[in-house]
């Protein structure tokens, strides 16, 4: 069953900033620290840390490397524990590769969520998709073997074909070794026209953990939700239009909930706290009915 709670006052923003409604949300031009979203290219010290990250990133993230993770991490042998456990382990965390928020984590998610539930109170998946979606970031955890920053999160791509130019701070892909394979480095590489991007290796990092935590452990969130975890952070995707040769009819269909989440993810993101004990029996009943129980990870 549902427990239903009244959902506390979410605010986004502060005056100052310049605001644009867009649907029920109201998106702010400028994030915490005064720039503009994702504004990579800003001179700033957080920023020369953003652009470091990526480029290890950029040059690490090879076809052989994720192929090598995904079946270590596929095994899900490493930790047991309820998805609100997990949410409060991420508490330690501060993405490095965030231009845009350095609170910790689990305000991230519970950000991303009451935004969401708020604009669309009715669908329930989509409150804990956006609770759990950066949950893989437990990788950075020493249960989980401490992985580095950059084979956690940032961006996401597809490896195996060519590295297109919207992905940010694309020139460092230069250095990656797949660049200069000839398999590897065509539009198309190893894959073929409208072969749908469950058949694609998207560099690893949290998205798609996350949803390999989800499928395996039988968690009974729709496509759409198990799609939104696993290509969140493929901006390339759902913000450029970017590697549409490669989506298949379903691929389509769950980008629009995609491009939806994103907006909510994004701009969710500001100085405004959650009180976390109010909103627990809330996102507790929704796991239970999506998450029943310990999961492994
Ligand atoms: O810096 C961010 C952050 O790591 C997010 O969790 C991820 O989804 C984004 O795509 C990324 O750029
Ligand atoms: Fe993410
Ligand atoms: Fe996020």
């Amino acid at each position: 069953m549902t427990i239903l709670i009244e959902q506390p006052e979410f605010e986004i923003g502060v005056e100052e900033r310049h605001k644009v409604a867009d649907g029920g949300f109201v998106a702010p031009h400028i994030n915490s620290f005064g720039h503009t979203f994702r504004g990579y290219h800003v001179e700033s010290e957080r920023q020369k840390g953003v652009e470091e990250f990526y480029r290890t990133n950029h040059i690490n993230q090879t076809v052989d490397f994720v192929r090598r993770m995904r079946k270590e991490y596929g095994e899900l042998k490493r930790v047991e524990m309820s998805i609100w456990e997990c949410c409060e382990l991420l508490n330690e965390f501060v993405d490095e590769s965030d231009p845009d928020l350095d609170e910790p984590q689990i305000q991230h998610l519970l950000q991303t969520a009451e935004a969401i539930r708020k604009d669309y109170p009715d669908e329930d998946w989509l409150h804990l998709t956006a609770l759990v979606h950066d949950l893989g970031k437990v990788l950075l955890h020493p249960a989980f073997g401490e992985l580095p920053q950059w084979a956690v999160v940032g961006d996401t791509f597809p490896v195996g074909c060519a590295f297109d130019e919207s992905i940010v701070h694309h020139k460092y892909f230069q250095e990656n070794q797949d660049n200069r394979n000839p398999a590897y480095n065509t539009k198309y590489g190893i894959y073929s026209e409208g072969c749908g991007l469950d058949n694609v290796l998207i560099s690893w990092g949290h998205d798609d953990y996350m949803y390999l935590v989800a499928k395996e452990n039988k968690s009974t969130l729709p496509s759409a939700g198990l799609f939104i975890i696993r290509y969140h952070s493929f901006y390339a995707l759902h913000r450029c239009d970017a590697y549409k040769h490669l989506m298949n009819e379903e691929d389509i269909e769950n980008v629009k909930w995609l491009k939806i989440f994103n907006k909510y993810d994004l701009y969710s993101k500001s100085k405004v706290i959650i009180d976390v004990d109010k909103v627990k029996p809330y996102y507790l009943s929704l796991i239970n009915k999506y998450f029943p129980g310990k999961i492994k990870w």
